[in-house]
């Protein structure tokens, strides 16, 4: 597949969300580059599967995770303290692309591998203390392709559904994660694995 071909692919769409400013690009990286970061990311990075507490109870977290920055500051969701470590190569570059196209300077990187459909992101907003009121959100796809659901927290009719393709980008900002929740949720139908990279700024 010539990915040239897909080139006008890469406008970026605006989501219509009342209370929300969601911009997705399908193919922020093409797929042969897309391809190549998810199998480096596979190997370099230091993939840990943490427990979580939800409403008092303790169990695995149903993905691996991973937890990466330019300083130290720490990273704290359901019950887990994440410390990160310093960017790798790939990072870096992703960062340096990433950064220009939303014009901003992110300092952290929130992981996540899904290694097949049975793992999952429940229904959660990223609205912790350290990320700041409105804050603004990255997020990368590599490997395989997953649904992501969003839900109106007041509003109950109020939902959007978007299949996040290989090499995309999906910016989420404003009041974004005040209003809506979003998940990732489990399918029987996929058996690949699927990496994703939150990119946050965290003073
Ligand atoms: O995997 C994704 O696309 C979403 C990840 C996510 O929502 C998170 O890490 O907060
Ligand atoms: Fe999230």
């Amino acid at each position: 597949m010539n990915p040239d071909l897909f080139a006008s692919e890469n406008e970026p769409i605006s989501l219509k969300m009342p209370d929300a400013e969601v911009i997705y690009f399908p193919s922020f990286f093409n797929k042969v580059l897309a391809t190549d970061f998810f199998e480096r990311l596979s190997k370099t990075i230091k993939w840990q599967q943490d427990n979580i507490t939800v409403y008092g109870k303790t169990y695995p977290q149903p993905r691996l995770t991973a937890l990466y920055a330019i300083n130290n500051n720490s990273y704290r969701y359901s019950g887990i303290t994440m410390n990160p470590k310093p960017f790798t190569e790939e990072l870096l570059a992703i960062k340096e692309k990433v950064d220009i196209a939303c014009n901003v300077s992110f300092t952290t990187c929130l992981l996540n591998q899904y290694r097949d459909g049975q793992d999952s992101n429940g229904w959660h907003s990223d609205n912790e203390k350290e990320l700041g009121t409105n804050p603004i959100i990255a997020s990368l796809s590599f490997g395989a392709e997953r649904w992501f659901h969003f839900k109106h927290k007041t509003d109950k009719q109020l939902k959007r559904k978007i299949l996040l393709e290989n090499g995309s980008l999906l910016l989420m900002k404003g009041t974004t994660q005040e209003f809506w929740l979003h998940q990732i949720p489990k399918s029987k139908k996929i058996l690949h694995p699927r990496i994703n990279l939150t990119f946050r700024i965290i003073q």
